[in-house]
């Protein structure tokens, strides 16, 4: 699913963000990226995305080679990847609905298509009943599960999160977990970069740990 050979990234300044990285994820794995701060886990989100390319080295993601890709490609490469940030960026100007739709109105999707996807997505969330609510009115960790609904509602093989429960508490931030876990459980692959090493450890899933843009571990967190 994810191949990095021998990927560097050095930016235009002369600072390395990743050195020599090479890990293999096979499709419908669960995995954690950790590292301090300036470890390069945005670094590796954003060379999944394409929003940067690597400097050195290969990446291949679902079959397509990201060091080559065109950039006309680049939209056809995201809409195989769902991504969840920290601060979940919803449109607070507009309903629970209407921002888990956002995506697929992008993708010119019919209005019954879109209806059908989006509750799909509510309710992978347990947000059903929460449909016609605004951001305003729902909980911060409501507010976090509707970034996760619109990052699956175009049902990708990839979901990305960087730091996706940074700002919640250890009990809602288990609860996001949860939901990440049953995603995954329907066949879709999670990459996630967390600082927070005491969930990842009750997790027991595959943990990659950079320092200082270099690889230093590689295996089930402990
Ligand atoms: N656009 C950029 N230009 C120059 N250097 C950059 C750029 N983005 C990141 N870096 C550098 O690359 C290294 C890795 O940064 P990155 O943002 O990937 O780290 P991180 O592990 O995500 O950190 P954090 O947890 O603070 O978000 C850091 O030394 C950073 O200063």
């Amino acid at each position: 699913m994810i191949r990095f050979d021998h990927v560097a990234k050095r930016y235009p300044n002369g600072h390395v963000g990743l050195h020599e990285l090479s890990f293999h994820v096979k499709r419908g794995e669960f995995l954690f990226v950790t590292g301090h701060s300036g470890a390069g886990k945005s670094t590796l989100l954003r060379l999944l995305l394409a929003m940067e390319r690597p400097t050195d080295g290969k990446i291949i993601l679902a079959g397509q080679d990201l060091s080559r890709i065109s950039t006309a490609h680049i939209p056809f490469l995201r809409r195989q990847i769902g991504v969840v940030f920290q601060n979940h960026q919803l449109l607070f100007d507009r309903n629970v609905f209407a921002n888990v739709a956002l995506p697929l109105q992008i993708l010119g999707m019919s209005k019954d298509d879109i209806y059908k996807r989006v509750i799909t997505a509510l309710d992978r969330v347990g947000l059903k009943e929460k449909a016609d609510q605004f951001p305003n009115d729902i909980s911060t960790g409501q507010q976090q599960r509707v970034g996760i609904a619109r990052a699956i509602v175009h049902q990708p093989l990839l979901l990305l999160a960087d730091e996706p429960t940074g700002n919640l508490d250890p009990r809602l931030a288990s609860e996001i977990m949860g939901i990440f876990q049953d995603i995954n459980s329907l066949g879709t692959t999670v990459l996630i970069a967390s600082h927070d090493l005491a969930l990842i450890a009750r997790m027991r899933h595959r943990l990659l740990t950079l320092q200082r843009g270099r690889l230093i571990g590689d295996g089930e967190a402990a």
